[in-house]
């Protein structure tokens, strides 16, 4: 069963070709409240995530709310999560909320409804989730995303130095784990693949992670798969680390950052150009 709704994959592609292959994150750290001179609490947080909304909607691909810095506020800072994804939905701006979801399957689905099913209070149009209980246990997950047309980031190569151990740890057969990922997401989007578009099950791939995706034979332009690409800013990549970890699968990327845009803030206007500077360079490093 499928609701019509016009697949992820599509949606985004359109938005990256239109406005540019960036993401900015929503990342209400106490740090940021403090430095725009706001409350560290949830009247904070709704002034906070509204101006950032304001600032980019409309003219950048995805916002991706981390939903960690909602969280540490309660209910309150659930409820202003729910009002800045339905701000971002009202704007038709495409919302990635991340909350690294994992579980075992059943648990799952609980997951998938609270964020991909039609008329959830969370509802976006893609989460970033997990596969170290096993690429299977996503199933839930992949199966609501695909009749919803919401869509999927799992993560494969983190950015932070720490998931190399798992991430880069091999069978013995020598195949990694962020390749059994890669080949998981590959086969999910095979319609993608046949037709030659852009799918709706994406992968997290660090823009740090420098020559993994080489080393370690991952063959990401043949998964069709969106590559979320955060690490872009705060965490030290830019354009040049862009190219060199992507190479031929670059037009499939979008490139993601926080802190790098939000500490131009609390100027809506000043958040307005630093988002407008990191969507030029992602540009220039992903679509030239
Ligand atoms: O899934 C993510 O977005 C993510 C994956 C990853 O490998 N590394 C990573 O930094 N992130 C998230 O991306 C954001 C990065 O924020 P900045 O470092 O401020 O740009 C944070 O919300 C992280 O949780």
């Amino acid at each position: 069963m499928s609701t019509g709704r016009e697949a992820f994959g599509a949606r985004l592609a359109r938005a990256m070709d239109e406005l540019g292959p960036l993401c900015v994150g929503i990342d209400p750290h106490r740090s940021l409240l403090e430095a725009w001179g706001l409350s560290d609490d949830a009247a904070g947080l709704r002034e906070f995530s509204l101006r950032v909304v304001e600032a980019v909607v409309g003219r950048v691909a995805a916002v991706k709310p981390q939903s960690a810095f909602f969280e540490r506020h309660g209910s309150a800072g659930v409820a202003v999560l729910e009002e800045t994804l339905t701000a971002l939905r009202e704007a038709g701006t495409l919302s990635v909320l991340d909350v690294k979801r994992g579980d075992i399957g059943s648990t799952m689905s609980g997951y998938a409804d609270a964020y991909l099913s039609d008329g959830s209070p969370l509802v976006v149009d893609a989460l970033t989730v997990s596969p170290y209980l096993g690429f299977g246990s996503l199933a839930p997950v992949l199966e609501l995303a695909r009749e919803t047309g919401r869509g999927v980031f799992v993560l494969g190569l983190t950015s932070n130095p720490e998931g190399r151990s798992v991430q880069h740890a091999t069978d013995p057969s020598g195949r990694s784990v962020a390749g059994g990922v890669v080949d998981g997401v590959t086969v999910a989007n095979a319609a993608a693949r046949a037709d030659g578009t852009l799918g709706s099950v994406g992968l997290v791939v660090g823009a740090t992670v420098g020559r993994a995706v080489h080393d370690l034979g991952l063959d990401l332009a043949a998964s069709a798969a969106p590559l979320l690409a955060p690490g872009v800013g705060a965490q030290g990549a830019g354009a040049p680390e862009l190219e060199q970890v992507f190479g031929v699968a670059r037009r499939q990327v979008l490139a993601s950052t926080s802190r790098g845009v939000l500490q131009a803030g609390p100027d809506v206007g000043a958040l307005r150009a630093a988002a407008e500077t990191a969507t030029g360079q992602a540009v220039a490093a992903l679509r030239g």
